[in-house]
């Protein structure tokens, strides 16, 4: 009985080993098929964890979440190659902003999350069943991307509670994923924030993933992401008038730098 299971076991990995080498297409969606439960069961035993040292939502739960995180690049292959991490070492609160390429870059995310530190995410992401439980019990602030009007009620809310609570906020400032090799426009939510809280810009960028992931080519292997945290923008004495050449600025500065990690430096002279 045993051997019959243990048997049929064997041709079952065989036979996704096979399918996986046949056809990338297979091979993409058994990859993030599982990428998805490994989130939603984490998530679950995550929560427990959370719950029980912390009681509820509170920013502490982060710690649990990347210390939960940081292994999952092992089940993929994934490196991560990290500078300027003392760029985080700011005074008091912060505004961190970051490229967003892929549901893959809570990985690259909690691999140098700094302490105190919530995101701001889109509040569909509270209906992911586990993982949006999680999401919730680390403070991530939600707002309504289709509504300007409460998304910037919700960040003049968060300006006045980042300083009282000592938090660092992380932003991405395209709005949506975007795995092109390139930046989006940025939308200028979270530099408003930074301005009314009057607290430094710190931009992280990650290269980019097209040599390793590529949902249009049904491309996922294991591979080597560079990490750079860039110097903070300091907002000091800045108002909501400046806020499109900060934007502007924080724009390029992650754009070239973009380019140069992912080893595009020619385009970098390009857009300047
Ligand atoms: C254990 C296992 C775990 C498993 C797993 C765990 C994972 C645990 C980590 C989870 C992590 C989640 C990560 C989620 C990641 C996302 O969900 S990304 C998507 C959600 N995030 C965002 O959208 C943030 C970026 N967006 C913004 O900041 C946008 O500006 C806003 C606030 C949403 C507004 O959107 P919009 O209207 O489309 O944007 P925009 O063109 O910037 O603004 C329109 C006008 O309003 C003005 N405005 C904008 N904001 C403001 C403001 N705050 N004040 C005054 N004026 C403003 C602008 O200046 C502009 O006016 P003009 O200058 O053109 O005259
Ligand atoms: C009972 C409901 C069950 C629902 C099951 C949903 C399964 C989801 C499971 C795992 C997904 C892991 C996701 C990790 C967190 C990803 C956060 C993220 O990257 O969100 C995307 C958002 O930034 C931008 O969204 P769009 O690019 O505008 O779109």
């Amino acid at each position: 009985m045993e051997l019959g299971w243990l048997v049929c076991g064997t041709a079952v990995l065989l036979l996704l080993h096979v399918l996986m080498e046949l056809s990338p297409a297979v091979n993409f969606a058994l990859r993030i098929g599982f990428y998805c439960v490994l989130c939603l069961v984490s998530s679950a035993l995550a929560a427990a964890a959370c719950l029980l040292v912390n009681g509820g939502r509170t920013v502490k739960n982060m710690r649990i979440i990347k210390a939960v995180v940081k292994t999952f690049k092992y089940f993929f292959g994934l490196r991560f190659e990290v500078k300027g991490l003392e760029n985080f070492e700011v005074e008091g609160p912060a505004i961190i902003v970051s490229n967003h390429q892929s549901i893959l870059d809570m990985m690259g995310l909690m691999e140098i999350l700094p302490d105190n530190c919530v995101q701001v995410g889109k509040k569909e992401l509270m209906y992911t069943g586990t993982v949006g439980l999680i999401i919730y019990l680390g403070g991530v602030i939600f707002i309504n991307r289709k509504s300007t009007s409460s998304a910037k009620m919700v960040m003049a809310e968060v300006a006045k509670t980042m300083a009282n609570e000592n938090l660092k906020v992380w932003v991405y400032p395209e709005g949506t994923r975007n795995c092109t090799g390139d930046l989006l426009p940025f939308k200028k939510g979270a530099f408003h924030l930074a301005v009314q809280a009057q607290v430094p810009v710190i931009p992280v960028v990650y290269s980019s993933f097209t040599t390793f992931y590529n949902p249009k080519t049904k491309l996922f292997t294991s591979g080597k992401i560079k990490v750079e945290v860039l110097p903070p923008i300091e907002t000091k004495g800045l108002t909501s008038d400046d806020v499109t050449d900060l934007t502007d600025r924080c724009f390029c500065t992650m754009r070239e730098t973009l380019f140069r990690l992912s080893g595009r430096p020619s385009e970098a002279k390009d857009s300047s």
